[in-house]
């Protein structure tokens, strides 16, 4: 059982005399630790110097959270009198460090030939001229068979797919299942980067093709776990299947600061870790040409998601610039329904990867998710 040091080392020793008990050799005392700690240690506690610094830290904690922009955090812990480290700053924004640089503001086209109003409440997502979806996945099943053969010749010459229909990332419409904003399920299951429009685009601010850049939507709580998993986070509203959580922030560092830091940080530093290596096949980047986000001293309310081996979200690629392949947005969706208060969790490794590996690496870390296709360890 887990007792708090403070209720240890201010419990007045009278409050412990009744689990005491004296062992054979008299100079051992045994502490019975399943009635501890007593109501008299708590009220002790309460008073304690040690008891007020934790309220005080407790508070600042929450004076920040209540600075986050976006609906309300909250913060709960049943389990015991800690709060979550007051070295974390909240940013809403990624924080650049040195060596890292965003592409020039001049390569961020935006749509041009995209229009506020094309009629017939049309929008970037009818449109095969929008420019910011011309790296976005091409919709076969909407390819004639004179398209198809335009659409295999571009692949291998590695012509412009601009023309051809793309799959649109959100729905543009209620249906029966699905709420206006969620994620379509091509996207879903598929790793396909998603592209939205922005800024500088003709389609104006109510086009259908901007979600994620206006930010969390949802209320959220972070909450002591009490299994082993320290903290974790959790959702105060229910969400759809396909709906946008929160991004993750953090400092963008180069690779070689990762790798620096990530030697200084020991075992639990790569669960903050965060490659944006997405595009590097595709533009041919070096390794050393790729960015990190590093979330444990700066960052969102994202960074308590704990991993599962079932999770019930999934971070996605969403882009703003499409000539951008090194910085990008990293996006939590949910992708099942979750009732509000479900923990949120999202599988800390890549699919492809969890499925290559089958034992057990020397030094993986356990992992406590508690399903029951749990692979029993986080990474190595
Ligand atoms: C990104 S943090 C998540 C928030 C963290 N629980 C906290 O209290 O700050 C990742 C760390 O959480 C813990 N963790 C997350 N998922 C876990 C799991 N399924 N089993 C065990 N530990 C887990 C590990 O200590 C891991 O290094």
């Amino acid at each position: 059982m887990y007792v708090p040091s403070t209720i240890l080392y201010y419990g007045f020793t009278c409050a412990l005399n009744a689990n005491i008990k004296q062992a054979q050799d008299p100079t051992i005392a045994i502490i019975d630790t399943r009635s501890l700690p007593t109501e008299d240690m708590i009220r002790t506690a309460r008073v304690s110097k040690i008891e007020t610094t934790n309220i005080l830290i407790r508070a600042e904690y929450v004076r920040r959270l209540g600075k986050v922009a976006g609906k309300k955090i909250h913060l709960v812990n049943v389990h015991d009198y800690t709060t979550p480290s007051l070295r974390f700053s909240y940013i809403p924004e990624y924080v650049l460090r040195e060596g890292v640089y965003r592409a020039d503001p001049a390569t961020q086209e935006g749509c041009q030939k995209c229009k506020p109003d094309m009629g017939r409440s049309i929008g970037c997502e009818y449109t095969q001229k929008c420019g910011c979806l011309e790296y976005a996945a091409v919709d076969q099943v909407r390819l004639t068979p004179e398209t198809k053969k335009e659409y295999e010749k571009a692949l291998a010459t590695g012509g412009s797919l601009l023309g051809f229909p793309k799959r649109f990332p959100y729905f543009t419409g209620d249906t029966k299942r699905q709420r206006t904003g969620t994620l379509v399920s091509f996207y879903l299951d598929s790793r396909n980067p998603i592209y939205e429009c922005n800024d500088r685009c003709g389609c104006g601010p109510y086009c259908r093709n901007k979600n994620v850049q206006f930010g969390r939507q949802v209320e959220l709580e972070i909450f002591k776990t009490g299994s082993g998993r320290g903290w974790g986070l959790r959702c105060k509203e229910d969400l759809f299947m396909g709906q946008f959580v929160d991004t993750y922030r953090g400092e963008v560092i180069t690779d070689a600061e990762a790798t620096r830091r990530e030697q200084a940080g020991g075992m639990m530093k790569a669960s903050y870790l965060y490659n944006l290596d997405k595009h590097q096949e595709s533009e041919g980047l070096a390794q050393e040409d790729i960015y990190v986000v590093d979330g444990e001293f700066m960052g969102g309310p994202s960074k308590f998601m704990n991993h599962s081996c079932e999770p019930n979200c999934r971070q996605y690629t969403v882009s703003y610039n499409k000539h951008d392949s090194r910085i990008y947005d990293l996006a939590f969706f949910a992708i099942r329904d979750i009732p509000a208060g479900e923990e949120l969790t999202f599988d800390y490794l890549d699919k492809e990867e969890a499925d290559e590996e089958v034992d057990a690496p020397e030094g993986a870390v356990p992992c406590l998710c508690g399903t029951a296709k749990c692979r029993k360890w986080l990474w190595q």
